[in-house]
């Protein structure tokens, strides 16, 4: 149970970000294309370089090596990329119940990742990240590739997780409609800062 807190964090245009995301709480952020919202995802997984502070809890980023903090803060980028031929061999163990809560077939274990649909790939890249259980989510766009039955399945499958395990959740978004049914505040990108915007419905 970890709040996710941002101090003067820098990368690229964006500057001096200030941000507490709650456990459990989804933060949502929009912003123009090219403003800077995946590179910022992307220091918050100490991907990139950039200054400032992040911690999880008691914990800084610099004091915990790369690969274990992204365990942790776990970010789904916008495309997923796969290392092996079989989408089974992306997860520690076959629990059929992701795939199915995902609405996707139960033998997408034993599928090509070649075969894939660019929105099955979204939905398996959300179940591969979270069959590692983390304590934070990155999500970069998570719904980009699907329909709106889909989107809505995925939306909801995503918030019981994150207030089951408690997880602070910053979700990129560019939906309106969307940021009103997921998040419990939003920030938009405004002159190289985050500003928040009022909540609507
Ligand atoms: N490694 C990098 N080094 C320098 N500039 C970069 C790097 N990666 C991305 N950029 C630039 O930083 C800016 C922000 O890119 P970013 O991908 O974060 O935008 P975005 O807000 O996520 O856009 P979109 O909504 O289109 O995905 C862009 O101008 C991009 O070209």
């Amino acid at each position: 149970m970890a709040t996710l807190a941002l101090n003067s964090l820098a990368i690229g245009d964006l500057k001096n970000i200030h941000l507490q995301v709650a456990a459990g709480e989804i933060v949502c952020l929009s912003g123009a294309s090219g403003s800077g919202k995946s590179r910022l995802l992307r220091a918050i997984a100490d991907l990139d370089l950039h200054t400032g502070n992040v911690h999880l809890g008691d914990t800084n980023q610099n004091d915990m090596p790369g690969h274990r903090w992204r365990s942790a803060v776990m970010m789904v980028p916008a495309e997923s990329a796969w290392w092996h031929e079989t989408v089974g061999e992306h997860f520690p163990e076959r629990s059929k119940d992701a795939l199915q809560q995902l609405g996707l077939d139960a033998d997408a274990f034993d599928w090509e990742v070649t075969r894939l649909s660019s929105g099955e790939k979204q939905r398996l890249a959300l179940a591969r990240a979270l069959a590692r259980k983390p304590a934070a989510l990155l999500l970069d766009e998570p719904t980009a590739n699907l329909d709106k039955d889909s989107t809505e399945r995925v939306e909801n499958w995503l918030r019981d997780i994150i207030e089951e395990q408690q997880l602070p959740t910053l979700w990129v978004a560019h939906h309106e409609d969307q940021i009103a049914r997921v998040a419990d505040r939003h920030f938009h990108i405004v002159d190289n800062g985050i500003e928040q915007q009022e909540m609507t419905g």
